[in-house]
């Protein structure tokens, strides 16, 4: 399967912020157990996966490129990474965990805290993307390359060698979804966060 975007140049905005913002826990509830759910089924599918990043890519939309099984980014002018504490906010432990299994405990730390934006170029020196491609249709071309590689290979053998490298990060969130979705709702209701979402929101705006 590959992932990718009909928009010129946004490969996902992440998740919709205004969710967050003055939240109706209830429907926040839905909203997140949506995304868990998703994000679960996204992680641990038994065929193989790829992301085409034919535009920008902030949070959520890296999140959503990081759980595929490899990445093809058109460069050199978008952007990809966890931007989240450039709004104020953390990154969930899953989210963050997707990150450390894709470049490592140390430059995801750093990525994380600093909530960097890459371009194509930084993101391929740092291993958060496999390929770069000056277009779209290259990097199509490039991900069903990919793709091609598991003709040869056995559906089972792929599927229980991907569960064994993604365990700890899937079992993680299975075993601790209500916590996760409690946090959340209390969390977004701290008037300092909903500070810093008003703030950048207002800076999204022209
Ligand atoms: C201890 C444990 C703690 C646990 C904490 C719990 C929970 C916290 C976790 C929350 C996780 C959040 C993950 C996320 O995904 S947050 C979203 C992050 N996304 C962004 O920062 C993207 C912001 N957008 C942009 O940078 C740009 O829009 C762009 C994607 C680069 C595209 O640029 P452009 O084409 O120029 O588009 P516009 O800027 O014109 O945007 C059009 C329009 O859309 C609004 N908008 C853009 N992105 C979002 C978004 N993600 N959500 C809501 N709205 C968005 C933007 O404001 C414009 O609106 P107007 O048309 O009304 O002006």
């Amino acid at each position: 399967m590959i992932l990718t975007s009909g928009l010129q140049k946004v490969f996902c905005a992440g998740l919709d912020i205004t969710e967050f913002y003055n939240p109706n826990p209830d429907r926040l509830s839905k909203f997140w157990t949506t995304l868990q759910d998703t994000w679960l089924s996204l992680y641990t599918t038994s065929f193989p996966t790829v992301s085409v990043i034919n535009g920008h890519s902030p949070a959520g939309g890296c999140l959503f490129a990081m759980s595929c099984d490899y990445r093809v980014m058109v460069g050199p002018n978008y952007t990809i990474g966890l931007n989240e504490t450039k709004l104020g906010i953390v990154a969930p432990k899953w989210f963050q965990d997707t990150m450390v299994a894709v470049i490592g405990q140390r430059k995801a730390e750093v990525s994380l805290t600093t909530g960097k934006m890459y371009t194509t170029d930084e993101a391929l020196q740092i291993g958060l993307i496999d390929e770069s491609l000056p277009d779209a249709n290259s990097a199509l071309k490039k991900g069903t390359q990919f793709l091609n590689n598991f003709q040869k290979i056995s559906p089972w053998a792929y599927k229980m060698t991907k569960d064994i490298s993604r365990q700890p990060t899937v079992q993680w969130l299975i075993d601790n979804k209500q916590k996760d979705l409690d946090f959340v709702i209390k969390y977004m209701q701290s008037p300092t966060v909903q500070k810093n979402l008003e703030l950048y929101l207002q800076s999204l705006k022209k």
